[in-house]
């Protein structure tokens, strides 16, 4: 059905209003986390796909770091193994590291290949043992409640922090024009297993490739205060309080607390957003609007 005249002009209006952001972003590299909440449906998934080969399509550099989380708890579950967390991260026991690789590393790694291959992209897939994308060391976890008297350090097994990145295995896949998918597995110094936050990696991915943006897609409308009003353009003081009283806790608090890093390391923007929303992504880079909280270096 041919659109009506009003249609067509909104149309026209919203791809002109995307020209400055275009001539801004050509040439940038802009990382992408797609979290596995986000993962909800298949219409959603391919959406995301098609967004990052329109992205690749007219010359911007997209990196995915996926998690998957949710679809590692349905395994466990079906193993009748206990999922527990700890400040938003998952207490991986050996048993647990090897659900975590075959969950990230196989199921949802080449799921979103596939899906952007299927839409015309060239995607490949890496964990971060693939040419030692992402080396790692074990993250140590200090726990902080209101019943301890001190903080507590705890041990959460095979979870690993970024130690250092091997920028050459992407720089030689974005160069011949494929897409980087990466899930969020480390390799330690003796080729041991890390199960790594993948808004941790996305955020150290944004650091060394000094991206443009660092964009979070999450099953969220963005970091909230108390009453649930999406907050936005907040100071590391600010972010600093929320976690002291409570109001961002979990999953959020890996997620605020790499954007900041991000933020400070020279990435320029960070980005919460929801992506439950049909192509959120595009919204955020090609929109005046913009979805979600938006976080810069800016004072
Ligand atoms: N202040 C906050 N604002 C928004 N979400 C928050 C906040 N504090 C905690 N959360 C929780 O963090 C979740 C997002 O983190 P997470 O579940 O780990 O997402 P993902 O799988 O996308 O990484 C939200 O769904 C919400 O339950
Ligand atoms: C250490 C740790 O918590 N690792 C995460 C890795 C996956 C992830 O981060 O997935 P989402 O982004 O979908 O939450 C986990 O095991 O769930």
């Amino acid at each position: 059905m041919p659109l009506s005249r009003d249609s067509a002009m909104n149309t026209a209006k919203v791809l002109s209003e995307a020209l400055p952001y275009l001539q801004r972003f050509v040439g940038k590299t802009i990382v992408v986390k797609y979290g596995g909440n986000a993962m909800i449906d298949e219409d959603l998934k391919n959406s995301f796909a098609r967004d990052m080969v329109m992205l690749k399509l007219i010359g911007i550099n997209p990196i995915v770091v996926h998690g998957g989380g949710p679809q590692i708890g349905d395994l466990l579950k079906k193993l009748n193994i206990e999922s527990t967390f700890v400040n938003g991260m998952r207490v991986t026991t050996g048993e647990t590291m090897d659900v975590v690789e075959m969950v990230l590393g196989g199921l949802v790694n080449k799921d979103i290949v596939n899906l952007i291959n299927q839409n015309g992209g060239k995607a490949i897939g890496l964990t971060g043992k693939d040419g030692q994308l992402l080396h790692a060391k074990k993250l140590h976890v200090t726990k902080n409640s209101p019943e301890l008297e001190k903080p507590e350090i705890i041990d959460i097994g095979h979870v690993g922090e970024v130690s250092r990145i091997n920028t050459q295995v992407l720089d030689m896949l974005t160069n011949s024009d494929f897409i980087p998918v990466i899930a969020p597995i480390g390799v330690g110094d003796d080729g041991s297993s890390y199960n790594i936050n993948a808004d941790l990696v996305a955020g150290k991915v944004a650091e060394v490739l000094r991206a443009e943006k660092l964009i979070l897609l999450t099953n969220i409308a963005g970091l909230m205060d108390k009453e649930g009003k999406v907050l936005t353009g907040l100071s590391t003081k600010q972010v600093d309080d929320l976690i002291a009283d409570g109001t961002i806790y979990g999953g959020m608090l890996p997620k605020i607390q790499c954007a900041l890093d991000a933020v400070h390391a020279g990435v320029t923007s960070a980005h919460i957003i929801d992506g439950r929303v049909a192509h959120s992504t595009l919204l955020e880079l090609f929109t005046d609007e913009g979805v979600g909280t938006l976080i810069t270096n800016r004072r």
